[in-house]
């Protein structure tokens, strides 16, 4: 019997996998993907659904690079960019707060995008240092160097820009789950034995990182006593749920599901996504639809059901 070595073995996946990738591509008429634009594909539609060839092929590829990077890499390259990540999050809120794919997506030529410089006096911060974020963010596919010096969108970026259904993620979010990050080793190997045992949810990460009894959630809680929190996290929800509906709403033999029901309840339903899709797929369904979560996302929720032309 003979064996192929793991690195082979990853490469064939990898390449097998992208041919399938190609082949459903095309048998969509879907232009390839491409690093040089900062146009969106027909893929980044937050209502596309993936064919299931395309979606194996598409995890196939990502977990075999994966594996083929941690065989390729040197460990210290690894370790250091692991190191310095929490960085790149937080350039990512930066440049999404001072709005710098909106300035790019307005200049005269998207395409080629703008001089450092440039986007310096509309923002009014340093050049220089407002450089290095952007080059740090370009090593991850965020911006695109269109021709020497000039910085543009990518494809990428497009989930970054204000009024996009996203926004919320790169920004409330991000500065959510990065700020209680720093104090989840203090939470888990807290010095008091009884904190580190707890499982309350007012004995987390959150609390020590924003000095409060409340837990997070609740009805007595952080996000009942802060709306612009609860404006902000009910926004995320809403960019979560994008992402998962088409796969949802295809994946369930909704209309058997349907069928005969007063009533379909989503519990911890956010901002209404769920419901929203499925009320707008099956226009004929008796049932009612209820968005059911805690109090601090009712604001949210009833603003996003009305845009969607359901009634509440
Ligand atoms: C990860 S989000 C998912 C939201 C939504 N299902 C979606 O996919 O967009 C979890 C949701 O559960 C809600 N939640 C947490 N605890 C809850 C509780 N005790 N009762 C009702 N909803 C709760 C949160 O407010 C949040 O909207």
């Amino acid at each position: 019997m003979s064996t192929i070595s793991e690195l082979t073995s990853l490469q064939n996946t990898l390449n097998s996998a992208i041919d399938v990738f190609k082949a459903e591509l095309a048998a969509q008429n879907f232009p390839e993907p491409s690093l040089n634009t900062s146009q969106t594909h027909p893929m980044d539609e937050p209502t596309f659904l993936p064919s299931p060839r395309l979606y194996v092929a598409r995890k196939a590829v990502l977990a075999s690079l994966g594996l083929i990077k941690l065989l390729v890499a040197s460990p210290y390259d690894i370790i250091l960019s692991q190191t310095w990540s929490s960085l790149e999050v937080a350039s990512m809120r930066l440049v999404a707060e001072m709005e710098v794919p909106g300035i790019l997506a307005s200049a005269p030529n998207p395409e080629k995008g703008l001089t450092v410089d440039e986007i310096s006096r509309e923002t009014g911060v340093n050049a220089v240092k407002l450089e290095g974020i952007l080059r740090l963010l370009l090593t991850q596919g965020w911006f695109r160097e269109s021709q020497p010096g000039y910085f543009a969108n990518s494809r990428l970026t497009n989930l970054v820009k204000k009024g996009s259904k996203t926004y919320f993620l790169p920004t409330y979010m991000n500065n959510l789950i990065h700020r209680v990050s720093v104090s989840l080793p203090e939470m888990i190997n807290h010095d008091d034995p009884e904190f580190r045992h707890s499982t309350d949810p007012a004995k987390t990460a959150f609390q020590l990182q924003y000095k409060t009894d409340l837990p997070f959630l609740g009805v007595n809680s952080w996000l009942s006593k802060n709306p612009g929190d609860a404006y902000g996290f009910g926004q995320s929800m809403g960019g979560i749920g994008l992402t998962s509906d088409p796969g949802i709403l295809a994946d369930f033999p909704w209309e058997a599901i349907l069928q005969g029901k007063d009533a379909i309840i989503d519990v911890g339903g956010g901002q209404g996504t769920l419901c929203c899709s499925l009320a707008a797929k099956f226009p004929n369904v008796k049932a009612t639809f209820i968005v059911q979560d805690l109090p601090g996302t009712r604001d949210v929720a009833e603003k996003f059901i009305q845009s969607q032309g359901q009634t509440h």
